[in-house]
């Protein structure tokens, strides 16, 4: 059994209390390494070493800590095998997502955000008539917080602390208790890397316990989170009295609106990846797929032969293209949405089934891709995240049809929109309640483009500069010169 510590103020370290519970591999459901059950005692540590790094740290030149992270990155990308395969072990993904999507982007992270620090800049403001001129200092927090999910581990892990180092905060950092490998492996980067002690402390265990520790605690000044709805919500009320900066990327219930006059053969290559990328498992998968009326026969017969094909298997093994799911309590929970589905009058076209796998991963928790149509946009099934690999196919009739379905839910992440009519295209994405759309393409990634959601689906939004301020205060100075 490998054991996972926590990382605070420079030291790999035990949990104060003594406490570990078992990590499990989604593939086989063994349990094989043993995960902190940290504590507040262990995040009040955390923010002692924290708050003591920062008063070096949040004075260290551009150049320094652009040099430290550009380490960062590269240390990540040297140990982009040991990585991936933590990666796919620890979540049940393929190790080809994980080689060529999680753990390079884990290194774009750090190096974007080196990058950016160099170029991020404060505004003045002149004022003539009265003899005066403003200027913007964009300093630093203090301790902040950063809580992240299971689907993308080292990927969203370092797309929130990236940035709020590179901004000259320090930070209180938990992965979820679902899939610690990566975080605990980037703690010894950091140590490899020379960051300063205390300047990244990374703490393991329950989001009750240690993740709602980093929440309450009064020092730590500003929470970004990613996760699921409900726990955005509980973090919400918990941190407002206290007047903390939120920043939180939650649920999706993404459609995918497909015209007849779109490019059908990039739409339907896409499409099963949109669907199905990571087991269904990323906030941005397009779970309602809208098609139109004069092509969904024939959409439906070729997206169920593609989904049919789908190389479902050993996530160890380079040719598999869907995995497992990552936890036994999620594939339970994706299992009642389907039996939800047909309760509420679907029909499953193919999938909606528990595989039972062979070998090494008989154990496994394993649903097959699942495609299912005649339900309306209204039902639970098309309302509520389900997060796994299961999609609806709708029939719609013209474009306000398509945005009234489109609109429906609770949710407004992101949106796919396929069409070669460039006012179309125009028009719906104006129409659509979402942060982030895409025409003709899924999972197009800048990251300089602003990302999050509206409705349901968050506050705030990350990438880029937007980042950047988030992980910043504005303090403004008004000089009068006569
Ligand atoms: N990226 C996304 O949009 C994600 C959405 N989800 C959705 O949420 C559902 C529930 O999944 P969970 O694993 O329970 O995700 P979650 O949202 O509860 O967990 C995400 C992170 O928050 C932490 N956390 C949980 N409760 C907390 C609290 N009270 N205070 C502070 N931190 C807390 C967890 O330990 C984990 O690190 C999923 O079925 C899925 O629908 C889950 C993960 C990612
Ligand atoms: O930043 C990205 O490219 C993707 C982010 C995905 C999520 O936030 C998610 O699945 O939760």
């Amino acid at each position: 059994m490998e054991l996972i510590r926590n990382y605070i103020d420079g030291q790999l370290c035990e949990p104060i209390n003594g406490n570990y519970f078992e990590c499990f591999e989604p593939a086989t459901g063994e349990s094989y390494a043993l995960i902190p059950n940290s504590d507040k005692d262990d995040v009040q540590q955390a923010v002692i070493a924290a708050k003591e790094a920062f008063r070096f740290w949040s004075r260290t030149s551009t150049d320094y800590r652009h040099d430290l992270l550009r380490r960062m990155s590269e240390l990540i990308e040297e140990n982009l095998s040991a990585l991936a395969s933590a990666e796919s072990k620890d979540t049940g993904k393929p190790i080809s997502l994980a080689s060529t999507v999680d753990i390079p982007r884990a290194a774009s992270n750090f190096k974007f955000f080196a990058n950016a620090l160099t170029q991020f800049a404060s505004e003045s403001h002149e004022m003539p008539h009265a003899n005066a001129i403003n200027y913007t200092l964009r300093q630093p927090i203090g301790v902040v917080g950063c809580i992240s999910p299971w689907n993308l581990p080292l990927y969203l892990f370092t797309w929130k602390i990236a940035p709020a180092l590179a901004a000259g905060n320090c930070v209180i950092a938990k992965p979820s208790e679902l899939t610690p490998m990566t975080a605990f492996l980037l703690s010894k980067i950091c140590i490899e890397a020379g960051l300063p002690k205390g300047v990244l402390n990374i703490i393991h265990g329950y989001g009750q316990s240690s993740g709602e520790a980093i929440v309450s605690h009064p020092e730590i000044k500003a929470i970004s989170f990613t996760g699921g709805t409900a726990t955005g919500a509980r973090i919400a009320a918990q941190a407002a009295p206290m007047f903390k900066k939120l920043s939180l990327e939650l649920g999706g219930k993404n459609p995918n609106i497909i015209f007849a006059d779109c490019r059908y053969d990039q739409m339907l290559q896409t499409t099963i990846r949109s669907s199905f990328a990571n087991q269904g498992q990323i906030c941005l998968c397009g779970s309602r797929i809208l098609v139109e009326k004069s092509i969904y026969e024939k959409f439906k017969r070729d997206f169920l032969e593609k989904v049919q094909q789908l190389a479902v298997g050993d996530p160890n093994n380079p040719e598999t293209q869907f995995g497992a799911l990552v936890s036994k309590a999620h594939m339970e929970k994706v299992m009642r949405y389907i039996e939800l589905a047909k309760e509420e009058g679907g029909e499953v076209l193919t999938g909606g089934n528990v595989i039972q796998m062979e070998g090494r991963c008989q154990g496994g928790w394993f649903v097959a891709p699942t495609v299912i149509e005649g339900l309306p946009a209204d039902c639970r099934t098309n309302q509520e995240e389900i997060f796994g690999p299961v999609v609806t196919i709708m029939p719609f009739d013209g474009e306000d049809e398509a945005l009234s379905y489109a609109n429906s839910t609770g949710y407004g992440l992101s949106s796919t929109i396929w069409t070669e009519n460039l006012s179309r295209a125009h028009h719906m994405a104006a129409q659509i309640q979402a942060g982030i759309v895409w025409i003709n393409g899924w999972m197009v990634r800048d990251l300089r483009t602003p990302f999050g959601g509206i409705k349901h689906s968050g506050v705030g939004r990350e990438g880029g500069w937007e980042a950047l301020r988030f992980f910043t205060e504005p303090k403004n100075v008004c000089i009068s010169y006569r």
